[in-house]
């Protein structure tokens, strides 16, 4: 296989103007000193869904996770991170202001044990928000953008924990749309799901498209070329290539990306 260091890469970028966020020379050291990911220069385009695919390892959920200052305890990241012509890597950001524009949906659905409504409004309350229909109507509006209404509406008192692991990841998606995101980050978001949960989470997401921008690291070759327009492929901590989807799996210019989609390794 051709040496990584030797590869070119093959970034496409946009206008920063088209992008929800954009990344310049982004690094994550662990521990202080400890590399893990390279001067990774990323766009994602407003309203799109992006998949970041690559072995396990190679720093995609290090890359996401710094994009709403999730490593800010584990890392050190250098580099910046543009949202809105603001580099939101800096100290002095608001991070839970940031994380509320910026939200993550992880690998294992997370709710909170408490009943679905609470799921929804516990974080609108803790910001003040204390009107009772005014927060119903939250409740009903992000359910729906979920794709969950319809099954739980004649139970929102009942335990978040009753519902089925499908059914709380779009719970949590529900919950990060409550506070009005642009951006929703995944982390694996179906990997835990069975394959019909998987399709209805699927559709949800490409729903939710039209209103919000997704980046999602995602092991499944699949799930990517089913639901994302743009790709991109890390390698040992390097993006090396990014794409729209349909060139990435059809036409990569890198020999380790070509190699990578047809399951040489990983
Ligand atoms: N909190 C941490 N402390 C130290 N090293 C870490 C930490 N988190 C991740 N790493 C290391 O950083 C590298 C990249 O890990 P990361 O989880 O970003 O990869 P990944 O591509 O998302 O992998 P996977 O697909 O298995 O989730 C790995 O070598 C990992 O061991």
């Amino acid at each position: 296989m051709e040496n990584w260091q030797t590869q070119k890469t093959y970034i496409k970028t946009f206008p920063e103007e088209d992008c929800a966020v954009y990344t310049e020379d982004l690094s994550v050291f662990y521990g202080g000193t400890i590399q893990k990911l390279f001067d990774v220069s990323l766009g994602f385009k407003k309203n799109t869904i992006t998949a970041l695919i690559g072995a396990s390892g190679s720093g995609k959920s290090t890359f996401l996770r710094s994009l709403n200052r999730m490593n800010d305890r584990v890392a050190r990241v250098d580099g910046k991170i543009m949202f809105h012509d603001l580099d939101v890597n800096q100290k002095k950001i608001n991070v839970y202001e940031l994380r509320k524009a910026i939200g993550m949906v992880f690998q294992k659905p997370n709710p909170f044990p408490k009943s679905i409504r609470e799921n929804i409004v516990y974080a609108l309350k803790a910001n003040g928000q204390q009107d009772k229909q005014k927060l119903d109507q939250i409740v009903e509006e992000s359910l729906r953008a979920a794709a969950l209404w319809d099954e739980v509406k004649d139970k929102l008192d009942k335990s978040a924990l009753a519902l089925s692991g499908g059914q709380q990841q779009r719970l949590c998606i529900a919950r990060a749309i409550a506070l009005k995101p642009e951006i929703l980050l995944l982390d694996e978001p179906a990997s835990a799901l069975d394959p019909v949960s998987t399709a209805k989470l699927e559709d949800t997401l490409k729903q939710l498209r039209k209103k919000y921008t997704m980046v999602m690291v995602t092991h499944n070759m699949q799930q990517a070329s089913r639901i994302s327009e743009y790709t991109a492929f890390f390698h040992l901590g390097h993006a090396l290539e990014y794409d729209t989807t349909t060139n990435i799996f059809t036409n990569p210019q890198g020999e380790i990306t070509e190699k990578y989609i047809q399951g040489s390794f990983g």
